[in-house]
């Protein structure tokens, strides 16, 4: 493989991870360290309960990567220092310089320029072997049910198989394309990424069917994909294993959304308030996803999905979008700069003639399992509406089901922040430790 160019000293003089002592349950290849992975990391470093019990094999965001020598287990002995080394900078060169330097991690640093040459690096540190191949369509072409075997088992290097995860926090569709090369190798998959568990059906039900087939090792978690830290696919995977039937979910499923509308009072323009929601680390890494209403469907087809309707799709989902029209396309710089122009006016007239007939706006999802129905649109609410009272990036969900209804009793209804670092990431971590817990505190690895 090309791409790795090592740019740091290859000997280094010891490494500071106890990894060698420890009883390390899980190792971590972590892909994206935005607003949501770097947050994870620090939170990582402040679990006394899980301390230990993690090692790191890498870090990457798209372009670079740091793959420590040894995986790396961050400690209480180093967790001041990795804080200090974190704070401040979304560079990996400049990461892996200062845990060379200051904590003599041994380490590369792998720097890749495309999209395939990412994909090849990831497979590489699952892999090794398998990433020779000289085409990834073969790779994931091998790895099908029939090719692997009931009972076969494919040995990854360095680490054992069922003791690796990867950590997805990108929002990268091709990163979601290679899940279910993870999972038929036994690699675990943990992820807020929606792109995957909302994207086409035949892809999804593939990961599905292979992160619950009885020769498969691996697990696939994304609690966090739907209402950030909140318990939404965790009570619906209750709910239908114990043999309830949803019929409707509905809600505001969109941190951003929530901010937006419960924020804007028509004193300062839309495309402020939508400004400053992207400052508080809300939105999609490009804020039309949540605007244009495509955030808000994956997270309706999600919940559909996780409810029993395992075709439910994008595609079938009827979508309001807020994006005006020559803007749906164009770069992000001219979205910025164009959007208030256009659409300030609209908004707040539509906020005015809310509030005239003493209503709010809110920006809903739906599925209704029973019609088939999925929706995403602008609707308003009476003051006395569950929906009008929220505050921040609240998210409201009501789950309508068999035993949760409003005619016996009333709907099941989850409600708190749905979007931002600290509960996002504190979703993935809890997700992490839901598998810790499944695998045991056997002791294996490095
Ligand atoms: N923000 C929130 O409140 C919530 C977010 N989520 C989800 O969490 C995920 C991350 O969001 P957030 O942290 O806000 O996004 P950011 O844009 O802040 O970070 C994304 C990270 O992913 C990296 N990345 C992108 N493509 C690739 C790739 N192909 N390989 C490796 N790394 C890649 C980026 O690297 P680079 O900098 O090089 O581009 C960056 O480090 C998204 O899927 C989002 O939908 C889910 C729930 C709530
Ligand atoms: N952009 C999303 C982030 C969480 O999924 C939102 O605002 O809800």
């Amino acid at each position: 493989m090309a791409p790795h160019q090592p740019t740091t000293p290859q000997s280094a003089t010891k490494s500071s991870s106890p990894s060698s002592e420890q009883p390390i349950a899980l190792t971590l290849g972590v892909l994206g360290v935005g607003g949501i992975g770097k947050e994870f990391l620090f939170q990582l470093t402040e679990s006394h309960v899980l301390e230990g019990k993690i090692a790191i094999a890498f870090i990457a965001n798209s372009r670079k990567e740091i793959r420590f020598k040894t995986p790396f287990v961050p400690s209480e002995h180093n967790r001041e220092l990795l804080e200090t080394l974190f704070d401040g900078t979304n560079d990996l060169a400049i990461w892996a310089k200062n845990l060379y330097e200051v904590l003599h991690v041994e380490l590369d640093i792998v720097t890749c320029s495309s999209l395939l040459e990412r994909q090849r690096i990831v497979l590489d540190d699952v892999s090794p072997s398998l990433s020779d191949d000289s085409n990834n369509q073969d790779i994931s072409d091998a790895l099908t049910k029939e090719s692997l075997g009931a009972g076969n088992t494919i040995t990854t290097k360095p680490w054992k198989k069922g003791r690796y995860c990867i950590v997805d926090m990108t929002s990268s569709d091709e990163i979601a394309e290679l899940y279910h090369v993870f999972l038929a190798l036994g690699v675990h998959i943990v992820t807020p990424n929606k792109k995957c568990n909302s994207g086409p059906t035949a892809r999804d039900q593939k990961c599905r069917g292979l992160s619950s087939m009885s020769w498969s090792t691996a697990s696939w978690f994304y609690e966090a994909t739907i209402g950030a830290g909140l318990p939404i696919i965790s009570t619906l995977r209750n709910l239908t294993s114990s043999g309830d039937e949803v019929y409707q979910i509905k809600g505001v499923f969109s941190g951003t959304m929530s901010y937006l509308f419960n924020t804007f009072d028509g004193s300062t323009p839309f495309s402020e308030v939508v400004k400053t929601a992207k400052k508080l680390g809300y939105t999609e890494p490009d804020a039309r996803e949540d605007l244009n209403g495509q955030d808000v469907a994956r997270k309706v087809v999600i919940a559909a999905r996780e409810s029993g309707w395992l075709d439910a799709s994008i595609e079938k989902t009827s979508i309001e979008s807020l994006v005006p029209e020559e803007l749906r396309a164009c770069s992000s710089e001219e979205f910025d700069d164009k959007f208030g122009k256009l659409y300030d006016t609209v908004i707040a007239q539509k906020f005015a003639d809310a509030k005239k007939r003493g209503n709010v706006l809110r920006f809903c999802g739906s599925a209704d399992l029973r019609t088939k129905e999925l929706k995403v649109e602008l609707m308003e609410f009476p003051m006395s509406h569950a929906f009008a009272n929220l505050q921040g990036s609240q998210n409201v969900v009501e789950i309508e089901s068999k035993r949760y209804n409003p005619t016996d009793s009333c709907c099941l209804t989850i409600s708190g922040p749905g979007a931002g670092a600290a509960v996002t990431a504190g979703g993935v971590l809890g997700d992490v430790a839901k598998l810790v817990a499944r695998l045991g505190d056997v002791e294996v690895l490095v």
